[in-house]
């Protein structure tokens, strides 16, 4: 299957400092990718990248064969940027119009209007909404042209508990509709539900590309508790274990490998009550790579 978009060897700085570096990775025509990374990361840069909104000056980019922002690659793109355009005095329906006035074949703007549970808000002006309505205005925006390739940054942030929902309903929606998308988002419970793969950049580089299931593995450590009258030594020597520590609530075993930690623990089993395995979220492994650190 040719590859939608293909990035090779991109790098960018603003001035002096780095922000990109080295970024190679190709998407597939339907995939989900979830692109992650903590604040600072170069997630929003990568995407400006790929819209041809910043000019690459190093690597190589792609988008259905032609480069960033050419207007054979704008026809097919929706785009859901961190901040929204607020155009004063401008109706939602007049906004959703004139975005749907861009493309040859798009949406119609009352049913999609309707889709997204906005009629109410057809005739109120942009700048009387919410950060979240707006934020919704903007999704919108992003699906008028009916686009087969999307990117969302940030697209559920100010979003209230149902809007989200929503949003991560339509998100299955248009994976079930064979569209691509790239979207970045902190709600990382609900990337690693939604997404079929995981570009993960840390300080401007790619350090993992992959489905979850393969994050898991390589990074997932398994947290296994106990009650024992045992003594920890034997157990920090098992299969996988990378630290024993026995308190008051217990033994705890933390291993890279569970299912191999889980088969050295069968000889004990009898003498192991109240045995619990928690196995490692996308968010969980997040922290652990990038050591907690806010920026
Ligand atoms: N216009 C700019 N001029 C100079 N530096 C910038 C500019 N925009 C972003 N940066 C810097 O580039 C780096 C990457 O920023 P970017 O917005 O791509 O990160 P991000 O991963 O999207 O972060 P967040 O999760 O906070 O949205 C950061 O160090 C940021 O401070």
């Amino acid at each position: 299957m040719t590859a939608l978009i293909k990035a090779r060897h991109v790098a960018f700085s603003y001035g002096q400092h780095p922000v990109l570096t080295d970024v190679t990775f190709t998407v597939q025509p339907g995939e989900i990718i979830g692109l992650i990374g903590e604040n600072g990361a170069g997630k929003t840069t990568l995407l400006n990248l790929l819209l041809g909104t910043l000019p690459l000056p190093s690597g190589q980019l792609q988008l259905f064969g032609h480069g960033p922002g050419d207007s054979a690659v704008k026809a097919h793109l929706g785009a859901m940027l961190q901040g929204d355009v607020v155009l004063p005095n401008v109706t939602v329906g007049e906004y959703l119009q004139l975005a749907a006035a861009q493309f040859a074949q798009s949406l119609e703007p009352q049913r999609l209007l309707s889709d997204l549970q906005l009629t109410a808000l057809k005739h109120r002006a942009l700048n009387g909404l919410s950060g979240g309505q707006l934020r919704r205005v903007t999704f919108a925006v992003a699906l008028i042209g009916n686009p087969d390739l999307l990117f969302l940054d940030e697209p559920t942030v100010g979003m209230d508990t149902n809007a989200q929902r929503a949003f991560w309903q339509r998100m299955r929606a248009l994976r079930d509709q064979g569209k691509t998308v790239v979207i970045t988002s902190h709600y990382l419970p609900t990337i690693q539900d939604v997404a079929d793969r995981i570009l993960l950049l840390q300080g401007g580089r790619l350090v993992f590309q992959g489905p979850f299931e393969a994050l898991q593995q390589r990074y997932q450590r398994v947290v296994i508790t106990c009650q024992t009258p045992l003594p920890v030594t034997p157990f920090g020597r098992l299969a996988g274990v990378v630290t024993a520590t026995k308190q008051a609530a217990g033994l705890q075993l933390i291993t890279t490998d569970g299912d191999r930690t889980l088969q050295a623990l069968v000889p004990y089993l009898k003498d192991l009550h109240q045995l619990t395995v928690h196995r490692e979220s996308l968010a969980d492994i997040f922290v652990q790579l990038t050591g907690g650190r806010a920026k």
